[in-house]
């Protein structure tokens, strides 16, 4: 039995229904889909500063879902935040969709292009492609201008504009896939797959695959070395027994 625990970085309910669906849709039927998010923290992550108050919201939720025996995490925020932090935490495999999109992208084509929200958040995705070591993989990344929550305002225009940006990058960037970079475009990429007759990677679903694939392989974070649990200290205040 395989259990999953998805936790959307951020706040917003709307979007952590958006990412358990599209967990729920790709799992296999002995894994069951945890979707959590913080209790406190950003409503959208939308820059550095929002990233370092989501990645303690995350590694709350890790330490619940260690402690419930989950059998993966998923951090299902474009920015994978705290995503070695929170290996250090869990016992369990942890991935960000952020890694897993790009990896997944790299089997598929030579070439990738990156969609997201806004732009001052490229350079979130480029930090991510050379901590990864896709730079050379990725031939283009573009920010639809719309804030993350308009994913989930109900009026369909941001999903109108990320179905115009990836028509634009499929004709323009010599691309043979596309990365969607945000959680909540989690719901379009097989539509726009079908359409666009390439690959449309959403990384909330290829995580879901990879955590099953390591927990089939019977894999789980390596704790030799410097993901090993964090070193036993007294932690001060809101901290004390995080770490434990
Ligand atoms: O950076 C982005 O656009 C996307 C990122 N922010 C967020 O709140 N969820 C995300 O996936």
């Amino acid at each position: 039995r395989c259990v999953i625990q998805v936790i959307n970085p951020n706040t917003s309910q709307a979007m952590t229904a958006t990412i358990g669906a599209a967990a729920r849709a790709v799992a296999a039927a002995d894994t069951e889909i945890l979707a959590v998010c913080p209790q406190e923290g950003a409503p959208s992550i939308e820059g550095h500063f929002d990233e370092a108050i989501a990645a303690v919201g995350v590694l709350q939720q890790v330490k619940l879902g260690r402690e419930a025996g989950v059998s993966g995490h998923i951090i299902a925020c474009f920015g994978d935040p705290g995503l070695l932090a929170a290996r250090e935490l869990a016992r369990a495999p942890v991935i960000g969709i952020a890694e897993a999109a790009m990896h997944t992208a790299t089997l598929l084509a030579t070439r990738f292009s990156i969609v997201t929200t806004l732009p001052r958040t490229l350079i979130i995705a480029r930090h991510l492609l050379h901590q990864y070591g896709f730079e050379r993989h990725c031939a283009a990344l573009h920010a639809i201008d719309l804030p993350v929550l308009a994913l989930e305002d109900g009026s369909g225009a941001a999903q109108q504009k990320v179905r115009q940006q990836c028509l634009q990058a499929k004709r323009q960037d010599g691309s043979g896939a596309i990365v969607l970079g945000c959680g909540g475009m989690a719901d379009l990429a097989r539509e726009l797959t079908r359409e666009l007759g390439i690959p449309v990677i959403d990384g909330v679903s290829a995580a879901v695959k990879m955590i099953e694939s390591l927990h089939a392989l019977g894999l789980s974070t390596s704790k030799h070395g410097d993901l090993d649990f964090p070193l036993a200290k007294p932690l001060s205040g809101r901290f004390d027994g995080f770490n434990s």
